[in-house]
């Protein structure tokens, strides 16, 4: 917003005095708070991008407050067919409310992984109900530095395409990975030795509990449908497999390789919003430091380092993360010529 409004006045309001203080620190707001009531009625607009059922609570709050006639309210919420409902008085009352809904982000959460550049490239899902094409526009233009892609939905529709995008993959993801645990717990190394497919099948798993939580009590009808249906794809490729019907087990592979080969980086929406490098280091003192030296050297900006597996007598390795690709490929080329060998890369 700022980018593309630098004179406008930005107040933040959280719960979390450390967030605050952080985005106030990074220049993402102006002024601070902690009392939505007394900052809601100054406001212009009002975008809400709490967990889901305080966006739910925060519009019913919003109801019994004297706003600006004008003000525009929208929402950042991962679901949409409650909260529309929660706006509907604040419409009743003459209110502009746009639902909304960024197809952006990631596992992690908090202030401090956001980045300009989160929401590049990515779907941006309007539920304009009720709401005229100008007050549409104005939004769009407030938020025209995001470079989003916009496309207007109806809630339901967009509940149930996010269900199937979205939300039943962090179930899945979580599944895979309780489940794992609980049938590996007994093996020496157990899920230290996932490789590639198991980690970037349950990235997600590591997404916010409580946010997933909110999420799915908020589209429970439609999630619990969808997630029959995936059973039901996994019963059959069970009862296939038990068959030894290696023609069906065959054409399932196959059907969704067709599937996932057809979409290209175009088709998958938002830019990936990592950049990692793994490489092996050896098992000295001083090897990390190394690292990090040459990167600072390099003015190449670490946003994380990881030690994923340190044993005796053999190399270890470093997870770095790094907040754009020109950076990761600069840090490997640098580490490349120091001779370290990079293993992977996200
Ligand atoms: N994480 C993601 O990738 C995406 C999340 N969303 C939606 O955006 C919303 C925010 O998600 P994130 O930014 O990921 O979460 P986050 O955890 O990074 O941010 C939520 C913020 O809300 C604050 N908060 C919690 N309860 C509050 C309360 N009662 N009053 C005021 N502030 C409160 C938290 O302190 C936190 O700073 C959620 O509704 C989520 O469903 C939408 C698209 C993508
Ligand atoms: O990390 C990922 O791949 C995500 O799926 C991020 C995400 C989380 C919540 C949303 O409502 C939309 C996107």
């Amino acid at each position: 917003i700022k980018q593309a409004h630098p004179t406008i006045t930005l107040i933040g309001c959280d719960i979390d005095a450390a967030s605050l203080s952080y985005a106030q620190q990074q220049n993402i707001i102006d002024i601070s708070t902690t009392d939505f009531s007394t900052a809601a009625p100054q406001a212009d607009v009002i975008i809400l991008a709490s967990p889901v059922n305080i966006i739910i609570k925060d519009l019913q709050l919003l109801a019994t407050l004297t706003l600006k006639p004008h003000v525009l309210i929208t929402d950042v919420g991962s679901t949409k067919q409650t909260i529309v409902k929660a706006a509907k008085p604040l419409q009743q009352q003459g209110i502009a409310f746009i639902g909304g809904h960024p197809m952006a982000g990631s596992h992690k959460s908090g202030v401090t992984a956001g980045r300009i550049d989160l929401f590049e490239n990515a779907f941006y899902f309007l539920v304009p109900q009720l709401t005229s094409p100008q007050i549409i526009t104005q939004l769009q233009d407030l938020l025209s530095a995001t470079h989003v892609k916009w496309l207007t939905v109806t809630p339901q529709q967009h509940d149930r395409i996010v269900g199937q995008l979205s939300h039943l993959p962090h179930i899945v993801a979580a599944a895979l990975v309780n489940e794992t645990q609980t049938t590996l717990q007994n093996s020496p190394l157990g899920l230290r030795l996932a490789a590639g497919g198991f980690k970037s099948l349950t990235r997600i798993a590591s997404s916010d509990p409580t946010m997933w939580t909110t999420i799915l009590l908020e589209n429970e009808p439609l999630i619990s449908a969808q997630l029959q249906d995936y059973m039901a794809a996994l019963s059959q490729i069970q009862t296939d497999l038990k068959k030894l019907n290696k023609p069906a087990i065959e054409q399932f592979f196959t059907n969704a390789k067709i599937t996932r080969d057809h979409l290209g980086p175009q088709q998958l929406g938002s830019l990936p919003n990592f950049f990692d490098l793994f490489l092996n280091i050896p098992d000295q003192v001083g090897a990390i430091a190394d690292v990090t030296q040459l990167l600072a050297k390099g003015h190449i900006n670490l946003v994380n380092i990881h030690i994923l597996e340190v044993r005796e007598d053999i190399d270890g390795v470093l997870q770095l993360t790094f907040d754009n690709a020109k950076n990761q490929q600069q840090a490997a080329n640098l580490l490349r010529a120091a001779n370290y060998q990079i293993i992977r890369r996200n």
